[in-house]
């Protein structure tokens, strides 16, 4: 097994919080690992830390075996290939499916108005380049046809697609995954689901995914990882998460 991510005795407290606790975990590369465990378990924090959204009280993260915390920022953590989904907001809402999809390289990438201005030529001559890559993507999503809809008036499902669409745009390496059943209608999330495993086989995307929904992590993720007060329980394939005792009993204390 070869790792693509290694958090190695990670904590992280706010004031007498104690979110993550001297966890360690490897994420293999290739794999879609799901990331479960009861609220507040402190799934989000971690994601957090990976990306520098937040300083690491102590312990370490390497990508690759490349030490990138403590030390690196969100913009430096997307531009070594770790991508981090965020639910469609209010802003790209208001914009179409296909403008959803060209955004998102200078979104992800933090790039400011003044940047894009200043690089107008560049821009231009990307441009259409990335407007064909938008449409090929829209159409493996089976969304062609929706390419000039807004986003805000998108079912859940197709929402779901487009955080994928949009992932799909920067070419990551690893996708932190957040929520991917989140205001997905059961009858949609098997194509999302399909779409997301489509990506791990064919394009060789590494998925960490944190989700609730435990017939999504089941049928989706392996392994699993469980997170309790902040550090790891246990990982296995889904049959062996699902029949641990350990596992039941932490969330049934819930
Ligand atoms: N910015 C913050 N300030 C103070 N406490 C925080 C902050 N972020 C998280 N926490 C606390 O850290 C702990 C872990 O939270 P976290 O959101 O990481 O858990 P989670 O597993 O993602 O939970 P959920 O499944 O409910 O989303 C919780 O006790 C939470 O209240």
């Amino acid at each position: 097994m070869s790792s693509i991510l290694e958090l190695k005795n990670v904590s992280k407290n706010f004031g007498g919080i104690q979110a993550v606790d001297n966890c360690s975990l490897e994420v293999e590369e290739g794999s879609i690992t799901g990331l479960i465990g009861p609220n507040g378990a402190g799934k989000t924090t971690i994601f957090n830390l990976i990306t520098g959204f937040h300083p690491l009280t102590s312990g370490e993260i390497y990508l690759r075996g490349e030490k990138i915390q403590p030390g690196n920022s969100p913009n430096d953590i997307f531009r070594k290939g770790i991508y981090r989904s965020f639910q469609i907001t209010r802003e790209l809402s208001k914009i179409t499916v296909l403008e959803n999809l060209l955004i998102a390289p200078h979104d992800q990438a933090g790039e400011t108005l003044w940047n894009n201005w200043i690089n107008n030529k560049k821009v231009e001559q990307e441009e259409e380049e990335l407007v064909e890559k938008a449409l090929e993507i829209l159409e493996f999503l089976d969304m062609r046809d929706k390419c000039d809809e807004y986003a805000g008036n998108l079912p859940g499902g197709d929402r779901k697609l487009l955080e994928l669409g949009r992932m799909m745009m920067v070419e990551p390496e690893l996708v932190l995954l957040d929520e991917p059943g989140a205001g997905v209608p059961p009858g949609k999330q098997r194509k999302v689901n399909e779409r997301i495993i489509e990506l791990n086989e064919e394009q060789n995307i590494t998925f960490l995914v944190v989700e609730h929904d435990m017939a999504v992590i089941m049928n989706l993720c392996h392994p699993i990882m469980v997170l309790v007060n902040g550090s790891l329980l246990t990982e296995g394939s889904p049959e062996e998460v699902q029949n641990d005792e350990r596992v039941v009993k932490a969330y049934l204390g819930e």
